[in-house]
């Protein structure tokens, strides 16, 4: 347990001082048609679980007190600071505030999905901060121009003010091939981007979600990961930059909650899958589907036995959005438990999509983890939440995906 004693800080400014009448009344959603996805199951934005700002506040003030008191029992991590008290403007009913959401990453491909659904609830006032390294404006060209909607070209190692009531901290390129480009770059984007985005919560009073990764696991030697588990990263390895620099930003993210109350949630999400990846990503998803469309041979990394577990990208965005509504804050493993070796993998996209494609086996990186599967336990109890979409269900949607944007038709 940590033991850290109170210190003399300024609480955080509180968020329940700002006051902001509801706008865009009389907007049109069906101008902007939200995502064709599958199914979600989640229900904390849709338009019937809106509530006024007020008492939504007061809830979770007097929930977090209880949380606190509940964590400080149980001998959790534990915030030193009490939250902040919501202003008697904010509770005085006369006023319906919106949600302003920040989403750095947002252009990306999770972040972009997440946008979408953020979308959906018109309570919601969504800013994306991107700097187009890995994310596109394309994948939010339906919300350019939404009055609701805003869109910064902006590097979170700058530091960024902006007055929201939550932060979905994403910014970071997930692909191997990407953050190993630049690992000077990545590691500064997960230390310095996440130092300013906390530092950003704190003067806002934002709370603030770090989409972490099962990377912070390393090579597991204990299979399934439990939360619990404390990994086994190499230190000074090429995929360091990554693994250690989002395990900074955990540290982060409790030390600013323990010393300066800062709501956080951490959610540690696994390989997740599905459209609007880059097609030249290089992760092993979108290298098979785009391999298959191309007549290319698949291209199985030594040995092949190593082991993956595939989310779809919008069960992703479902747990995402619980954990941040929800009151736990983590860290909570986001994926799903299906686990596939690489040469299932492409048996699978092989029998799915280009029956006569060859599998071809070739050199792996350095570290490449062995085995990987979430253990969900704890994000079924915490947050109701456990994916719906199989990989064999998720895959043609993504192929669907790849064949408009390669040009390839389906052969009939
Ligand atoms: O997809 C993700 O969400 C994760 O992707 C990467 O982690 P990694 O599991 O290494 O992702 P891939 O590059 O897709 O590799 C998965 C496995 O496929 C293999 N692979 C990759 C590419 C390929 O063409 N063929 C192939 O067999 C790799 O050797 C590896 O064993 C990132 O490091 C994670 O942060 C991220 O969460």
């Amino acid at each position: 347990m940590d033991n850290i004693s109170p210190q003399p800080q300024t609480p955080p400014s509180p968020k329940e001082n700002k006051v902001r009448p509801t706008k865009f009344k009389n907007f049109n959603p069906t101008q902007f048609q939200t995502p064709n996805l599958p199914p979600s199951t989640s229900s904390s934005t849709s338009p019937g679980g809106i509530v006024f700002a007020a008492d939504r506040l007061t809830f979770k003030f007097v929930n977090r007190l209880l949380t606190m008191e509940n964590n400080a029992s149980n001998g959790e991590h534990k915030a030193t600071k009490p939250p902040p008290t919501p202003s008697p403007l904010r509770n005085s009913k006369f006023f319906q505030s919106n949600m302003r959401i920040l989403v750095t990453g947002g252009a990306g491909f999770i972040g972009s999905h997440l946008v979408d659904k953020l979308m959906e609830n018109e309570k919601n006032e969504v800013i994306v901060a991107d700097n187009y390294f890995t994310g596109s404006k394309d994948n939010l060209r339906k919300w350019i121009g939404h009055p609701r909607f805003e869109l910064i070209r902006h590097d979170v190692t700058e530091p960024l003010l902006v007055e929201v009531d939550q932060i979905y901290h994403l910014a970071c390129p997930a692909s191997p091939i990407f953050y190993k480009h630049n690992p000077v770059k990545t590691i500064k984007t997960n230390v310095i981007g996440t130092l300013n985005m906390l530092g950003l919560a704190k003067r806002v009073g934002a709370r603030i979600l770090l989409t972490s990764t099962s990377e912070v696991y390393g090579d597991p030697l204990v299979h399934p990961q439990p939360e619990s588990y404390w990994g086994n990263v190499n230190p000074i390895g090429v995929r360091s930059c990554y693994d250690e620099g989002k395990r900074v930003a955990e540290t982060l993210m409790f030390d600013y909650h323990r010393q300066h109350g800062i709501e956080i949630r951490i959610a540690r999400i696994f390989n997740t899958y599905g459209p609007r990846m880059n097609i030249d990503d290089g992760r092993v998803v979108s290298n098979f589907i785009a391999q298959a469309l191309r007549d290319e041979p698949l291209t199985v990394q030594a040995p092949g036995t190593q082991t993956r577990s595939f989310c779809y990208v919008s069960d992703m965005v479902d747990g995402l959005i619980r954990l941040m509504e929800g009151e736990n804050t983590g860290p909570i493993n986001i994926g799903n438990p299906g686990e596939f070796t690489m040469i299932e993998l492409a048996e699978t996209v092989k029998e799915l999509i280009n029956p006569k494609i060859e599998i071809k086996m070739v050199e792996n990186t350095p570290d490449d983890p062995r085995q990987r599967k979430p253990d969900i336990t704890n994000a079924k109890k915490m947050l109701g939440w456990e994916p719906n979409i199989k990989l064999r269900d998720g895959l043609p949607l993504m192929e669907a995906d790849f064949r408009l944007r390669l040009g390839v038709a389906k052969k009939l």
